[in-house]
């Protein structure tokens, strides 16, 4: 796994103290579990002062933060007796609890390769998460969600953030007194959010290193603290010590469905959540419109160009003029776009979250059907995603539509790399064929075809059809470009071709700064 090698978590305790030496302070101290035993060192000094092994010893809560480690004799007496035990005082009781799960994992896993699985302890048997995903891509993936710094970039998306707080803070009935599982917790900033709801416990699972910025986060809000327990590990993977009423999380990338966290979200329903519990986000929907754009066409096709050079340093570069220009089309483009270049009115693809099978979203083949609005060059297909937090109170929706205030989604456009000529009224047909990989994304299958137009026209016929394959993996983020601009009154959506001549004004300074979304 990518995390804590060697299969060792440290908890850091605030004292231990042996029952024959009760009462006597001590400093700080470490556990650690390992392969066979459960070891107690001082933080100051890595020499072991107790240790316990993993098939005798016995742990019992005394307090909110304090327990009871024992060692169970061996005698064969029916009467349990116990050779050895220490109290523990945990800094918080959020520790405690954290400590508890692991301890509670750690007795059950069987012990493999010499290592054993406790949450929050590196896993070397391969779970659903490790079958679909290629390491390396896991590994870059919770790194990049380690770090402080992409957290703060999701946190920054206002109408993200602002959009779950509400959601959450105007549906307090599904949260109070319940018990609530955040999927994917990062910072830890929803289960706070659900906390704030009154949440009567929160589990924030979160698989990468962010899940001890996450505790720090937590226990530095001491009135919220108590009622959440951040566990380190994969929701494919963790253990958790009662069922969810509700489940929150943010599993959404680019597309929606880049990440392929979505299905990490229908696991953790699986498993976590009680029959008819709630889930915030409840549906997800991928919205598809042909565009017309003719910049954004010639900067792409532009961007082969340096492979015509007959002359390169004495170098014919043409031979690779070919794979370059399609090379550039591979990759569909994120930016957020003005929705007057839309052709048509968009059609959508839904997904249930709460009765969506994981392997649903292993492929997904959607047909396409438009009719054009205007005459024009179609260039490819325009998407964006909008999700629903079906509450019991308020209805809620994030979306990420062109138009609508910048999230750091974007929008998302697939361009083919030969147009299509529409007349107004004719009709657009194709398939958008989307099928998951092992790097946690999608590849993507376009078609887009103009039936036969005006009268005479055969019933049914095929004027041209394009196609295309991208990778959802490597988007080409075209941020430094112009951005959205007001529309004003007389001008009609789908005035395509004049629109463009335009002067075009950014009015997301903010939104240029969040690019970055991973993979
Ligand atoms: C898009 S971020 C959202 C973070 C936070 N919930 C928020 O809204 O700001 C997704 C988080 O889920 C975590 N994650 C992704 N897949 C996971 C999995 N299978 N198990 C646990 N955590 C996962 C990532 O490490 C990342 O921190």
């Amino acid at each position: 796994m990518d995390n804590n090698k060697l299969g060792e978590q440290d908890f850091l305790v605030a004292s231990i103290s042996q029952l024959s030496i009760s009462g006597s302070a001590s400093p700080p101290v470490v556990a650690r579990f390992r392969s066979d035993s459960l070891v107690f060192t001082y933080e100051s000094d890595s020499d072991d002062v107790v240790q316990f092994d993993r098939s005798n010893c016995q742990l019992y809560k005394l307090g909110p933060a304090q327990s009871l480690c024992m060692t169970e004799a061996s005698d064969t007496s029916k009467e349990k007796s116990y050779s050895r035990g220490i109290t523990i005082e945990f800094r918080n009781e959020e520790e405690s609890r954290a400590f508890h799960c692991a301890f509670e994992q750690w007795k059950k896993e069987v012990a493999i390769q010499g290592s054993c699985l406790p949450n929050e302890m590196a896993s070397s048997s391969a779970s659903k998460f490790d079958d679909k995903i290629e390491e390396s891509s896991a590994k870059m993936y919770f790194h990049y969600y380690g770090q402080l710094l992409h957290q703060q970039n999701m946190m920054q998306d206002y109408v993200r953030t602002g959009t779950y707080y509400a959601a959450v803070l105007e549906n307090r009935t599904d949260f109070t007194d319940r018990v609530v599982v955040d999927v994917g917790a990062g910072s830890g900033i929803l289960s706070l959010f659900a906390a704030q709801a009154g949440a009567k416990h929160v589990y924030a699972v979160e698989a990468s290193d962010m899940a001890d910025y996450a505790r720090k986060l937590i226990s530095g809000n001491p009135s919220l603290s108590e009622r959440i327990t951040v566990i380190k590990g994969k929701v494919e993977e963790v253990e958790l010590p009662e069922k969810a009423d509700i489940l929150i999380s943010e599993p959404m990338g680019t597309l929606l469905i880049n990440e392929r966290m979505l299905e990490s979200y229908i696991i953790a329903r699986d498993r976590f959540l009680v029959p008819k519990g709630k889930m915030f986000p409840t549906i997800g929907r991928i919205h598809m419109a042909p565009f017309s754009d003719e910049y954004l066409y010639i900067e792409i096709a532009n961007k082969a160009l340096f492979w015509q050079q007959q002359n390169y340093y004495s170098v014919n570069l043409t031979p690779l003029h070919g794979t370059a220009f399609q090379g550039y089309f591979s990759q569909p483009v994120v930016d957020a776009f003005d929705p007057r270049l839309l052709v048509a009115p968009a059609i959508s693809h839904v997904i249930d979250f709460t009765s969506a099978k994981e392997e649903d979203l292993y492929e997904f083949d959607i047909p396409l059907r438009f009719v054009s609005s205007t005459g024009t060059r179609v260039h490819g297909l325009a998407c964006w995603f909008d999700v629903l937090f079906g509450g019991s109170t308020v209805q809620r929706w994030l979306t990420t539509a062109p138009g609508a205030p910048v999230t750091h989604w974007y929008q998302l456009r697939c361009v083919l790399a030969q147009p299509i000529y529409v007349m107004p009224g004719q009709e657009i047909t194709g398939r958008l064929h989307m099928v998951a990989h092992k790097a946690q994304s999608y590849t993507l299958n376009l078609t887009l075809s103009a039936k036969m137009w005006g009268p005479g026209a055969e019933q049914g016929g095929i004027l041209q059809t394009s196609s295309g394959k991208l990778d959802l993996k490597e988007p080409y983020y075209r941020m430094s470009q112009p951005q959205a601009y007001p529309m004003s009154q007389d001008q009609q959506p789908n005035q395509l071709l004049q629109t463009q001549d335009l002067q075009i004004q950014s009015h997301d300074e903010e939104g240029s700064d969040l690019l970055q979304q991973p993979v």
